[in-house]
């Protein structure tokens, strides 16, 4: 099992002042959910949070020790990132794509075995593509690449998930089983932290939630502490209604 912590950690958002510095502690078995406006700086923390991108101050810590300091291969096989963006610029098919997720495991110019092919199926299965495996990536719909781009990193097998809107050009059924399958992951001990737009969805399956301010102003903490109307209707400026179904809170835009 795997912790991500940050210590007064300011990512770095180009042109804004620092805002709050976040002291998070990501353990296993939680859920948590970013929410904030578009170019709040979520994706920016995703980035930060796997390493892609240096803070402007603090750090990340890995299982107590700076994420700066760890060797990538080590890195890469504890988390596991859904981008929110990817460029399909070399023709691969699905399957080949999938196996991208056993490349941490394998030393330079080692071929995929047949157990790296056999995750590799099980996880594109469980994602619903496997019927896809044989075709070309670039030629998928958008939900389609997203499922597949889902099955590389369950091919990965991380501790950690970072998820920059997993259910993005998702359907109904596939984002309800997205979520279901990071809240699996989540059951079995790993650590999730997933970007979200939908506030419901947010509400539904997240335990732990972030709310990032377009200045930098952040608060964080369990969900039910942190859906509250009107620091929604702040983070937003938008003004919502607000009913409970089957015991958990839903959230509409109000006109
Ligand atoms: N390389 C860069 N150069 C200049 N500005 C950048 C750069 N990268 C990000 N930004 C800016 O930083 C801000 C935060 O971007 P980020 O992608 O983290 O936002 P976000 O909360 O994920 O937004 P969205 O909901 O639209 O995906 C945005 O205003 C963006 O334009």
């Amino acid at each position: 099992m795997s912790r991500l912590e940050t210590r007064g950690l300011v990512i770095d958002v180009p042109g804004r002042a620092d805002g709050r510095a976040l002291d998070l502690c990501l353990a296993p078995e939680q859920v948590w959910g970013v929410l904030g406006p578009n170019g709040a700086g979520k994706t920016t923390l995703l980035h930060t949070l796997a390493g892609l991108r240096d803070p402007r101050a603090g750090q990340v810590e890995l299982d107590g020790q700076p994420l700066a300091n760890l060797r990538r291969r080590r890195v890469a096989r504890q988390l596991g990132m859904i981008f929110q963006e990817r460029q399909d610029g070399f023709p691969a098919t699905v399957l080949e794509t999938a196996l991208i997720g056993r490349h941490p495991y394998l030393s330079a110019w080692q071929m995929e075995g047949g157990d790296d092919v056999r995750l590799a199926e099980e996880a594109l299965e469980r994602l619903d593509v496997a019927h896809l495996k044989h075709r070309l990536v670039n030629t998928l719909s958008g939900g389609e690449r997203q499922r597949v781009a889902i099955a590389t990193v369950l091919t990965q097998s991380p501790q950690l998930w970072l998820a920059d809107e997993p259910t993005n050009h998702l359907d109904l059924h596939h984002q309800t089983a997205v979520m279901a399958l990071l809240a699996e992951q989540s059951a079995a001990g790993k650590v999730v932290l997933m970007c979200l737009h939908d506030l419901n969805l947010a509400a539904r399956w997240c335990d732990h939630l972030l709310l990032f301010y377009p200045d930098g102003e952040a608060c964080w903490g369990p969900a039910s502490d942190m859906l509250v109307p009107s620091a929604l209707e702040r983070l937003y400026d938008q003004r919502l209604a607000t009913a409970e179904i089957d015991g958990a809170p839903v959230f509409v835009p109000a006109r």
